[in-house]
């Protein structure tokens, strides 16, 4: 079943600016989507879309079947099912304490009592438990970050729109999160990632390549044959899909084990 699909979606800001062009999409349950694209390519601005913070000039969006309205926006149901983790942290907090700014969510769905325990059941899960009595704008980037991750956690939702969740975070938090998106696509969560992070990109079951409008939709290996469309997107092209294109082997390897799992395979038919 699909949870979101786009019909010929275009937004232009007041300012008169086409952040989207005609986007034809769908998510399907389950699956983890990764959006990428150049910087100013309406990346954000299609999250918000999903998330009903804005509503599409023109065209529609349906979420499990239904057409998001301006009402979508507040409606509880909609909110719990739905998590929004901002590229910045600083939009998602702003309460006095980092405690009350993750347990403000469930709060107001479950109450104080189980909002608190939702609360400092994430924020623990993130490691960050002695961070609760702080004020936000005193933690660090990165603090920042686990925090309002834990904001969204804590509201457990179905459906998760991550907007560079990677981003400002250090190799190991780094590595937390990607561990944490997997669990998450084990546990049948629909994931939608916008990122420029290589492997939150191999751990997508698809990827769009979106510039406004949409250029690309495929598996992460079939992008990484297409280099035309790497630089379009504005990645980094991985060291060893590097080499294997100046090789010309046509197999595009999406980790190092996987190159050496095809180079093997080659020597053994070529001793
Ligand atoms: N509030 C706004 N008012 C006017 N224009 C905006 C607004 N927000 C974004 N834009 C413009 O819309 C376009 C798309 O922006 P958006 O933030 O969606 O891109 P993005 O792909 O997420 O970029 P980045 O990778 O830099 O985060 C850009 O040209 C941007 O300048």
């Amino acid at each position: 079943m699909r949870v979101y699909e786009l019909r010929n979606v275009s937004y232009r800001y007041p300012t008169g600016e086409w952040a989207l062009k005609g986007i034809n999409m769908e998510v399907k349950r389950g699956e983890t989507l990764a959006i990428v694209g150049p910087n100013g390519a309406g990346k954000t601005t299609l999250l918000k879309i999903m998330d009903a913070l804005i509503m599409p000039t023109e065209g529609e969006v349906l979420f499990e079947g239904k057409p998001i309205r301006e009402k979508t926006m507040t409606d509880r149901e909609f909110r719990r099912k739905v998590g929004f983790l901002f590229q910045s942290p600083d939009v998602m907090l702003f309460s006095a304490t980092v405690l009350d700014d993750v347990a403000f969510g469930p709060i107001h769905l479950w109450g104080r009592r189980e909002g608190i325990e939702r609360a400092v059941g994430a924020l623990k899960l993130l490691g960050i438990e002695h961070l609760s009595g702080r004020h936000p704008y005193s933690l660090s980037g990165g603090e920042k970050k686990k925090a309002s991750i834990a904001a969204v956690l804590s509201m457990d939702p179905e459906v998760l729109l991550l907007d560079e969740p990677t981003r400002d975070l250090d190799l190991k938090n780094r590595n937390f999160v990607i561990d944490m998106i997997r669990g998450w696509k084990a546990e049948g969560k629909t994931v939608v990632v916008v990122t420029h992070d290589l492997r939150l990109i191999r751990l997508a079951d698809r990827v769009y390549v979106l510039d406004k409008s949409l250029l690309f939709e495929g598996t992460p290996k079939e992008l990484f044959s297409r280099p035309e469309l790497i630089e379009r997107a504005n990645l980094d092209v991985p060291e060893i899909v590097r080499l294997f294109h100046l090789l010309e082997i046509d197999e595009i390897p999406m980790s190092v084990e996987e190159a050496a799992d095809i180079i093997k395979r080659w020597k053994r038919f070529n001793p």
